[in-house]
C-alpha cells in the first residue's frame, strides 16, 4: 500500500496499516475489533472472527478473485464486500502471454542452458527447438475481463485462432476477436494452448483433471493464471510425466508458496511464477487505489465502486 493511497484513505478515516498482517496477527486482531472497514488481499473471515469485529461494515479485497471470502456468510451478517476487477486485465493478460511464449519457446530452460555454460560446452541442437505460438489455436476457458484481454493480444498480436468456453456467450469477443464458442470437450480437443481463466468456485474446483488432460492434444501447452485449485495438480503432474501434454505455464498452484519438493518445480518443460499475474508497480497501485475508494465509500456511506453483490 503506497503512502499516496494511505493518505487518500486518511482524508476520511483513521488508518492502521499492517504491511504483513499475518506476522503480527494479534495486534492486527486488536485493531480489527474497532475497525469499520478492512482493505487487503487474501483476507479470510470465518464466523468466529466476524464475532470479534462487531463494527465491521465492509471488506475490500485488493484482488479481482474473491474465493478467500465466504460471501453467503458476509451477506448474512450484512457486511459489504468489494474486489478490483478490470484495472488488472492488461497486466494479467501480458503475464499469460509471457507464460505461453516461455513454455512454447522454452525460454526459461534455454536461459539456464546459456547461463550454466551448456551452450558454450555443447552448442545448440535441434532437440532444443521450441514450437510456434503464432497462427495456433488458443482455447480460453473463462472469457471474462482477463480472458477477453488475452484474446485481443492473441488475435491481433499473434494471428491466433481463438476458441472459448464460458458460462455464457461473449458476443464482443466473438465479433472483435473472431472467437468461437465451443463445449469444454471441443476446446480441449482442438486447442494448441489451453488457458484457464475462471474464478475458483465450487463449480470450477478441480475442473481441469485427468479426463481433461487426456482430451488435450499431446502437443498442447497448458496455462493456468486463474487459481491453482481450478486444476487437479496431481493429474497435471501425471499428464506432464506421461507426455499426455507438452508443457505448462503456471502462475498459480494448489499450495502457495509451492512446496520445494513439488515435482512441477523440477520439470524443465514447466514455467513457474510466484502468483505475479498483476504484480507490476502501476497495476498494484491502481488495485490499491480502487480498494481505497471502496473502503472509504463503505465506511462513510458512499456508493461502492466495484461491489461484489
Ligand atoms: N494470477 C493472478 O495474479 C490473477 C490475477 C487476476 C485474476 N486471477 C484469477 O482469474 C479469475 C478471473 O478473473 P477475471 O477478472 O477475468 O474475472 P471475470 O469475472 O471477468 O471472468 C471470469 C469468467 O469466467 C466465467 N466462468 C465462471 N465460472 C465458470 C464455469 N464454471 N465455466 C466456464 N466459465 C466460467 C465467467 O462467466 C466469466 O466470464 C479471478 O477470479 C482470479 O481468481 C488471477
Ligand atoms: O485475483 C487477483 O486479482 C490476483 O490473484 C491477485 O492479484
Amino acid at each position: 500500500m503506497s503512502e499516496q493511497v494511505l493518505d487518500f484513505i486518511r482524508e476520511s478515516c483513521d488508518v492502521q496499516y499492517f504491511p504483513d498482517y499475518k506476522k503480527e496477527f494479534p495486534v492486527f486482531l486488536e485493531a480489527l475489533k474497532e475497525a469499520e472497514g478492512v482493505l487487503g488481499s487474501g483476507l479470510k473471515f470465518d464466523a468466529a472472527l466476524l464475532d470479534q469485529v462487531p463494527k465491521l461494515k465492509i471488506i475490500c479485497n485488493t484482488s479481482v478473485g474473491y474465493d478467500n471470502l465466504d460471501i453467503p456468510l458476509l451477506k448474512e451478517r450484512g457486511i459489504m464486500a468489494t474486489n478490483t476487477p478490470d484495472v488488472l486485465n492488461d497486466t494479467v493478460a501480458d503475464t499469460i502471454v509471457a507464460l505461453m511464449l516461455s513454455a512454447a519457446r522454452r525460454i526459461t530452460e534455454l536461459d539456464q542452458f546459456v547461463k550454466t555454460g551448456g551452450w558454450s560446452e555443447h552448442g545448440f541442437s535441434q532437440q532444443q527447438f521450441g514450437v510456434d505460438v503464432h497462427h495456433k489455436t488458443l482455447g480460453i476457458i473463462g472469457m471474462g475481463g482477463i480472458g477477453s484481454t488475452l484474446a485481443k493480444r492473441a488475435y491481433f498480436g499473434f494471428d491466433m485462432n481463438i476458441i472459448y468456453h464460458n458460462r455464457s456467450r461473449n458476443e464482443e469477443a466473438e465479433t472483435t476477436y473472431n472467437a468461437t464458442y465451443c463445449t469444454m470437450d471441443e476446446l480441449l480437443e482442438q486447442s494448441d494452448f489451453v488457458c484457464v481463466m475462471t474464478p475458483l468456485t465450487p463449480q470450477t474446483e478441480k475442473m481441469i483433471g485427468k479426463r481433461a488432460f487426456e482430451k488435450m492434444k499431446k502437443t498442447a501447452i497448458f496455462v493456468n493464471a486463474a487459481r491453482g485449485k481450478v486444476v487437479d495438480e496431481a493429474a497435471l503432474i501425471e499428464a506432464l510425466q506421461s507426455n499426455e501434454i507438452l508443457a505448462a505455464g503456471l502462475d498459480v498452484f494448489e499450495q502457495e508458496p509451492t512446496d520445494r519438493n513439488n515435482p512441477l518445480l523440477q520439470m524443465p518443460n514447466v514455467v513457474t511464477l510466484p502468483h505475479i499475474g498483476s504484480a507490476t508497480a502501476e497495476t498494484r497501485t491502481k488495485m490499491a487505489q480502487l480498494g481505497a475508494e471502496n473502503v472509504v465509500a463503505g465506511v462513510t456511506g458512499g456508493k461502492l465502486v466495484t461491489s461484489i453483490y
